[in-house]
């Protein structure tokens, strides 16, 4: 006998739905509500900056998997402009460029982030899994996952209004990336948004949207987990065994 399926929820709802689960973004994981609360020591922000990196310079190459998955041409017209709005084009420098200030202001080298010999392995599968789950879902399934945008304007602002206070050693051109999100989220979200709710309208598919968008909320988490192991209980990687940083870098994949 088959089950009776349970009703939809109304497209309100399965929008509030996806709001509710801003309970679990990572502005409330600990290393992230130690930053804003100026708690952190400058190695603690130059871990954050330098492991964060790898995030930035793989979220273009997310959104290009997801447009290449895409036949419609509409769609891809819009995301592109999520992939110029890192890489840059001719009147914009570009997020990863603005994320290479932040970092020189914080008191890294370009080269020590650019080389990605801070980032951790921990840091390194999470965004892994964010960038292959973009390659092998469907297009509208990884649109999906990109929606802890929904959340990410509060946590841009709160860097730009409490980090020049409690730190004043960082120098103010760093900002520049964490103003730049603020409209760029915003715009992206509405895309994403409307992509995921046209899409998944049954009760079982907004229910995957639901687990789709949390496993997003873990990837961020994760990457702060990692964070806190090396850089608040100094027990990075291997550390029972040597100081010196020898995980791997990549394997170019
Ligand atoms: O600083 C943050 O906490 C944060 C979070 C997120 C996010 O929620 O995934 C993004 C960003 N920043 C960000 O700057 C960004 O460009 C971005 C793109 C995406 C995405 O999933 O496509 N998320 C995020």
């Amino acid at each position: 006998m088959n089950a009776i399926a349970k009703p939809a929820m109304t497209r309100d709802d399965f929008e509030q739905a996806l709001r509710d689960k801003g309970t679990l973004y990572h502005i409330h994981h600990p290393y992230h509500r130690a930053m804003y609360g100026g708690q952190c020591t400058p190695e603690q922000i130059r871990g954050w900056v330098a492991n964060r990196y790898y995030y930035q310079v793989n979220i273009p190459r997310k959104d290009a998997a997801i447009m290449a998955n895409c036949p419609d041409a509409n769609v891809r017209r819009q995301w592109l402009q999520r992939v110029l709005d890192h890489d840059g084009h001719e009147n914009d420098q570009g997020g990863i460029e603005a994320w290479l200030q932040l970092a020189e202001a914080v008191g890294l080298s370009r080269e020590e982030v650019i080389d990605q010999r801070h980032v951790l392995p921990g840091v390194r599968f999470a965004v892994d899994a964010y960038l292959n789950f973009a390659r092998r879902a469907t297009w509208q399934e990884a649109a999906c996952s990109s929606l802890t945008e929904l959340f990410a304007p509060e946590i841009h602002q709160s860097r730009l209004d409490s980090w020049p206070e409690h730190y004043p050693w960082i120098e103010g051109n760093g900002y520049t990336y964490f103003r730049k999100r603020l409209s760029e989220a915003r715009r992206d979200v509405q895309h994403g948004l409307t992509i995921t709710l046209d899409h998944f309208t049954t009760y079982a598919e907004q229910q995957r949207a639901l687990d789709i968008l949390q496993f997003k909320l873990d990837i961020l988490w994760s990457m702060l987990d990692a964070l806190t192991m090396a850089y608040v209980h100094q027990t990075p990687p291997y550390h029972t065994v040597t100081d010196a940083q020898v995980w791997h870098r990549g394997l170019g994949l």
